[in-house]
């Protein structure tokens, strides 16, 4: 077992380089099953999540290579199976991201079901109504379900709730489906834009992508493609925490300011001062005094709930009381009973938390109870006085490209231990 130890750090001061977005490259690679021909990804992050995808790619046929440190060549040509064992979707929720593009390629899929996690239970009903609604039949037997069409035909599909998930999966699906598609109330996060954007230099015609309705003409195949991820603004917004909260003053290098636009009003309601450049950087100077606000979390452009548990961090160090509701999963507060053994005052009522800012954390034992929970207790660690010992961190593997690494050229004192 490995954990990560953190001791009191000087304030972060330097320059660190953001890496692909995790939530970009999933569906991007998912997408990879979509063409027979061999397609290119840039910029890809050195993620357990990544790997866990890769893996489930050459399980069912495709030729998988590591082209370059950051570089994926993946080619689809072979695949011979539609089927996903359970093996392989528990250790990744996106894992369920291939299902449309082995329905609209294959005309089956069998993917094990993905089950919950901490932050929620996250169902999967909206994927398959968008399934369902583009002609699919799908069966739900031994934890199994198992999805046939002979070939997929274009419709209207309105999503309950703009699910990220759900868009990319019925997005895939629909480019090889027979004619028009369109998603309303679709999510329009940055990662769906990317995704849309490799998809069209794959030939899908697609429309919309970043609003809440999306059009998608359906093509008889798509060809292969070369595209860079954009760049990983979870990362860099827990970066940008780790500034504030240390006092820090640093450079965020390959950012997209715009995706942080949500983020950025909120750490400069706490007295953080921010720079945008053009050059796609961003200095974050943090000040003495930390001002409370409150966060409401929210699909994009609202506030992301990937970013409420490393806020809660920072809102805990901060003078005056700040409240915290989670509106997108509705069991996203695991990180709050750690940050209490940190000396946190924080108390939660439902999808409600009160933080009541301290002066100090200390360092204490504590658990990655999911990925963001995990960056969460590392920011804490950085300022508690002492030493921070985190287990379970294989959840901050699952979505932090070196980030001992990245820390310590910041200046923090952080290790990894194998015990
Ligand atoms: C790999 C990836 O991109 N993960 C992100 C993606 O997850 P993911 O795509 O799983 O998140 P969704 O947007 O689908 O989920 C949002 C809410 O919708 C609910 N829901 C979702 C699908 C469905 O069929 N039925 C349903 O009820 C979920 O339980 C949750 O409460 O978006 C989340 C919300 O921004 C982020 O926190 C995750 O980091
Ligand atoms: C919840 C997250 O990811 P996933 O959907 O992959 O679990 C996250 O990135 O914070």
């Amino acid at each position: 077992m490995e954990k990560i130890i953190v001791e009191q750090s000087p304030s972060l001061h330097g320059r660190v380089k953001v890496s692909g977005a995790k939530n970009a490259v999933l569906p991007i690679v998912a997408a990879c099953l979509l063409s027979r021909e061999k397609c290119i990804i840039e910029n890809v992050p050195n993620l357990m999540d990544v790997e866990v995808l890769c893996e489930l790619l050459s399980s069912i046929g495709a030729d998988v290579k590591k082209a370059k440190k950051d570089e994926l060549s993946i080619n689809s040509k072979w695949i011979d199976n539609f089927d996903v064992p359970y093996s392989l979707t528990r250790k990744m929720r996106a894992s369920f991201l291939v299902m449309g593009p082995l329905l609209a390629r294959m005309g089956r899929a069998r993917i094990s079901l993905p089950g919950g996690c901490a932050i929620g239970s996250r169902p999967i009903d909206l994927h398959l109504k968008g399934f369902e609604a583009l002609g699919a039949e799908i069966v739900m037997e031994n934890g199994y379900i198992d999805a046939k069409a002979d070939k997929l035909k274009g419709n209207s599909i309105y999503l309950d709730f703009p699910s990220v998930g759900a868009t990319e999966n019925i997005l895939m699906a629909a480019t090889l489906a027979e004619g028009q598609t369109i998603i309303e109330n679709a999510a329009e996060e940055p990662e769906i834009v990317d995704l849309a954007n490799f998809l069209i230099k794959m030939g899908a015609k697609i429309i919309g992508a970043g609003t809440d309705t999306i059009r998608i003409e359906g093509m008889d195949e798509l060809k292969g493609a070369k595209h860079q991820v954009i760049p990983d603004r979870i990362e860099a917004g827990t970066y940008m925490v780790g500034a504030a909260m240390t006092r820090g003053d640093i450079i965020i290098d390959n950012v997209v300011s715009l995706h942080l636009h949500p983020l950025i009003a909120k750490l400069k309601e706490t007295g953080a001062l921010i720079e945008e450049s053009e050059d796609g950087s961003i200095r974050v100077i943090g000040q003495e005094q930390i001002l409370r606000t409150n966060i409401k979390t929210m699909p994009y452009p609202g506030f992301p709930t990937d970013m409420q548990a490393q806020m809660m961090a920072l809102l805990s160090i901060a003078k005056g009381t700040s409240v915290v509701m989670e509106t997108v999963f509705e069991n996203r507060f695991m990180h709050v009973d750690e940050l209490r053994k940190m000396g946190a005052q924080i108390h939660t009522d439902d999808r409600c938390a009160i933080i009541e800012g301290v002066e100090y954390l200390t360092g204490a034992q504590v658990k990655a109870t999911d990925l963001r929970a995990g960056a969460a207790l590392v920011l804490a660690g950085l300022v508690a006085k002492g030493r921070t010992i985190i287990d379970n961190i294989y959840h901050i593997d699952r979505g932090y490209d070196h980030i001992e690494e990245k820390l310590r050229s910041l200046g923090a004192i952080i290790y990894r231990k194998k015990e």
